[in-house]
């Protein structure tokens, strides 16, 4: 599990650290290690550190401090390297270090800060770190906005400057970076949009403060968490106990979202899938999916709907369902089942008219996009992809439910417990019914036992290997470039879910 912490959460376990350390200690190892990244950088880029031109963007606090220490150690090896001073201050002892290593630092002007961008082969990036707040200030604001038109490889310093630490708000002006070389932990907004897609790859350097973290703000499970999680079928399973989804899913208007989600459980192993709807969606589902079992609802009946449904582990409510009052009644009658019920796309209309639906013993997974957290929340969508992760944790908390947040980073909450943050997908996901085929996945895992907050977690990261597999069109390749990517349909999706499981 990759862990991520908030600003005063990497203070205080700085603090209890710093406590048995000469002064000065945490920001040399915080320099060393920064400096070694960037003379590989260079040996990458120039062949060699000797010769090669650095420019250092220096704020006036210990984010400063670290880039001017950094600055000096790789002066020391022959690099030209020329900071741009854009605090009033800058940190004492880092700039002593750096003039007399032979580096050179002038106070901020635009057209000098301009060509140096141009010129140089690496550009440190050391304007504010975790103690950065708000929308960057002048001259701040118009250094991170140059960086964008440097020739050479950006690296941030601990946090991309512009980004906020904590919750990867982004307010105004911010820095994209190459690279991040982030101190001692993961910074939470380094995991989450619209900050993680500033920072470019990440890079942890050990200042030793393990020991001394508290619980994490936010976790992002790795592909053995994943392995570790998910259910193998044994020589004593059968398909009730492998866990039977029922799928509540599509109308006769809107009918594909059903096959879609449908397809998602039958491709992520559930040992069986029972769906329920009207005659057109059932019809469809069953020449897609012959391997599901269904049934045809009369929702204008709704004393006794599930009845014929037969026993299910969990439920998937809402793809294609419609919002009138057929749809709500089955709502109603899914909700009220007491198995977990994971809600999406138009069950969430149908939950966020009427909350009553919400209340019940059984676990609710709720996985919105913005949009449809916008009117769970009664919150602008703007605002909610602004801040991402503070309106998954409000929605987990107002609505006692495990929320799936989808979007460029998957979030899911839990009240009480670490906010997970999915590393996979591609922006390639962006296209309809994938949503749908990302329901039917968690539902396989819901009723295979898994809780609603793992269930929701494992269901994102399969989902987003998958949509990467059928974006390469065979196995995923490494790294995070996009390149050798090309569309993919949402069923492409569900198709690659067994090679997904199959690399886990
Ligand atoms: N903690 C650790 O374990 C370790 C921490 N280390 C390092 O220390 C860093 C934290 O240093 P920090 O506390 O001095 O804060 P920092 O990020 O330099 O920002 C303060 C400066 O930014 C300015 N500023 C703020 N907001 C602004 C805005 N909106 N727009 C413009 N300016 C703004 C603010 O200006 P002021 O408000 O004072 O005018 C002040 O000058 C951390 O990220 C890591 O790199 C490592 O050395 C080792 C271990
Ligand atoms: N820019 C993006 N990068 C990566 N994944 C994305 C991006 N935009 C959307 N997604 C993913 O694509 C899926 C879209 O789901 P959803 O919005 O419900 O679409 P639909 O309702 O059409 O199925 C979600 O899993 C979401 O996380
Ligand atoms: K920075």
């Amino acid at each position: 599990m990759r862990t991520a912490y908030t600003s005063d959460q990497i203070r205080t376990a700085e603090t209890a650290l710093m406590a048995g350390l000469p002064e000065g200690t945490l920001m040399s190892r915080a320099a060393a290690g920064l400096a070694m990244v960037c003379a590989n950088l260079l040996q990458g880029v120039r062949g060699r550190v000797y010769g090669s031109h650095v420019a250092l963007l220096a704020g006036g606090g210990d984010n400063g401090g670290d880039t001017l220490y950094a600055g000096a150690r790789l002066a020391s090896r022959g690099a030209r390297v020329e900071a741009v001073l854009a605090g009033s201050r800058a940190h004492e002892g880092g700039l002593a270090a750096l003039l007399a290593a032979g580096g050179r630092a002038r106070p901020f002007d635009a057209a000098r800060a301009g060509d140096l961008l141009a010129r140089a082969d690496i550009v440190l990036d050391g304007l504010v770190g975790i103690g950065g707040g708000g929308a960057l200030r002048e001259p701040y604001g118009t250094l991170a906005e140059l960086t964008a038109g440097a020739a050479g490889l950006v690296v941030a310093v601990d946090v991309p400057s512009g980004v906020d630490a904590s919750s990867g708000r982004v307010e105004g002006p911010a820095v994209r970076a190459h690279l991040t070389v982030t101190f001692g932990a993961y910074k939470a907004g380094l995991l989450v949009d619209p900050g993680a897609s500033h920072t470019g790859s990440v890079e942890l350097v050990d200042i030793g403060l393990g020991p001394h973290l508290p619980d994490p703000e936010v976790a992002a499970p790795t592909g053995d968490d994943v392995a570790g999680l998910l259910p193998r079928p044994g020589a004593e399973s059968d398909k009730y106990r492998r866990g039977v989804v029922g799928i509540a899913a599509g109308s006769d208007t809107y009918t594909g979202a059903a096959v879609l989600s449908a397809g998602g459980a039958v491709r992520a192993g559930a040992g069986m899938v029972r769906f329920a709807s009207t005659a057109e969606p059932v019809r469809l589902v069953r020449a897609r999916w012959p391997e599901a079992v269904t049934t045809v609802l009369d929702p204008s009946a709704p004393e006794g709907l599930l009845d014929e449904v037969g026993r299910v582990q969990a439920w998937v409510l809402g793809p294609g369902l419609g919002t009138g009052p057929e749809a709500h009644a089955v709502a109603r009658a899914v909700l009220a089942a007491d198995v977990p019920v994971l809600v999406d796309a138009d069950g969430l209309t149908l939950v966020a008219k009427d909350r009553t639906l919400l209340r019940r013993a059984a676990p609710t997974v709720l996985t919105p996009h913005a949009g449809e957290l916008s009117r769970l929340l009664g919150v602008p969508r703007e605002r909610i992809e602004a801040a991402r992760l503070d309106h998954v944790r409000r929605a987990a908390a107002e609505l006692g439910a495990t929320v799936l947040l989808k979007g460029s980073t998957t979030l899911v909450a839990e009240e009480h417990r670490p906010v997970r943050v999915n590393t996979t997908g591609t922006p390639w996901l962006a296209t309809g019914g994938t949503g749908d085929v990302l329901s039917g996945i968690t539902g396989a895992l819901l009723a295979a036992g898994l809780s609603g907050y793992d269930a929701a977690s494992c269901a994102a990261y399969i989902h987003g290997l998958a949509a990467r597999i059928a974006a390469r069109g065979g196995a995923a390749g490494g790294g995070d470039g996009r390149r050798g990517e090309a569309p993919i349909a949402a069923l492409d999706v569900a198709e690659a879910v067994p090679e997904a499981l199959r690399m886990l």
